[in-house]
């Protein structure tokens, strides 16, 4: 996350983090969300055939251990049918991960909410974008978890020809886009973050792209996949897997 703060530790307590095994370590990937106790929901384009993930729960600082935080394999990964990574403007940029063993609730480890399908955000509604990504374009990872005030972006102004134009589809939700705070590398996979008239937090987005002029592009917003376009989707893997 570009130009955010950090998070008070475990605000976000569906947030993981995503990690590959890369020799004798694990190394932090993607972000995700835990969506039921055995369910984590990323993005797929953070999935690269050949590796062995695991699931990092109730974690905010990745260097140090952490009392009730949790490792879990991945059993299973399924990313969307439609996913292509060669056409990343075509969306479906999502994926299911079973875990090998149901996640533990606690106060730093809790479920994440899925919107209601079809639920869209008016321009300028306030979200929080929250990773362990890049803290600038082609700079440092954090190693506490970050968070920033990134207010959606509706789609006939992401959809503009100086924002992103055809690239953005509805199935997709923008934030940001002020040139100063973004998502970034490393942030891929992980939550968009917004409070409903209700006061509950739901997941909005997994972040799928930035643009490649630099994360904190003006008018480039961070793209996330829009949950509320996958709920039967995302209700269909469950049931059958
Ligand atoms: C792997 C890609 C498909 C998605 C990757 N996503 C992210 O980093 C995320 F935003 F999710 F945290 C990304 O944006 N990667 N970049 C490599 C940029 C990129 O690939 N962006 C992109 C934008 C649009 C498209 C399609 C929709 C035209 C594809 C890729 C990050 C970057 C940005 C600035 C400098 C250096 C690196």
């Amino acid at each position: 996350v570009v130009n955010g703060e950090e998070a008070r530790p475990h605000s976000w307590p569906w947030q993981i983090s995503l990690q590959y095994q890369s020799g004798s370590s694990w190394r932090h990937t993607c972000g995700g969300s835990i969506i039921a106790e055995n369910w984590v929901m990323t993005a797929a384009h953070c999935i690269s055939s050949g590796r062995n993930y695991r699931v990092h729960v109730g974690k905010h600082d990745l260097s140090t251990y952490e009392d009730g935080s949790m490792t879990i394999s991945a059993q299973k990964i399924i990313e969307h049918e439609k996913w292509n990574s060669i056409f990343v403007a075509l969306g479906n940029d999502i994926a299911l991960i079973k875990l090998s063993q149901p996640v533990t609730l606690s106060d730093t480890v809790h479920l994440g909410c899925i919107p209601p399908a079809g639920s869209g955000l008016p321009n300028n509604y306030p979200c929080y974008i929250t990773g362990w990504g890049r803290l600038s374009t082609g700079g440092s990872l954090p190693d506490r978890l970050q968070q920033a005030l990134m207010p959606a972006v509706d789609y006939a102004t992401c959809s503009r020809s100086d924002w992103w134009g055809s690239s953005v589809k509805e199935s997709m939700v923008c934030a940001g886009g002020d040139g100063v705070v973004a998502g970034c590398n490393g942030d891929s996979g992980g939550p968009l973050n917004c409070k409903n008239t209700d006061g509950i937090w739901e997941v909005h987005g997994i972040a799928s792209f930035v643009s490649g002029l630099g994360c904190n592009t003006v008018r480039k917003p961070t793209v996330f996949t829009r949950v509320s376009s996958f709920n039967d989707w995302i209700d269909k893997v469950m049931m059958n897997n």
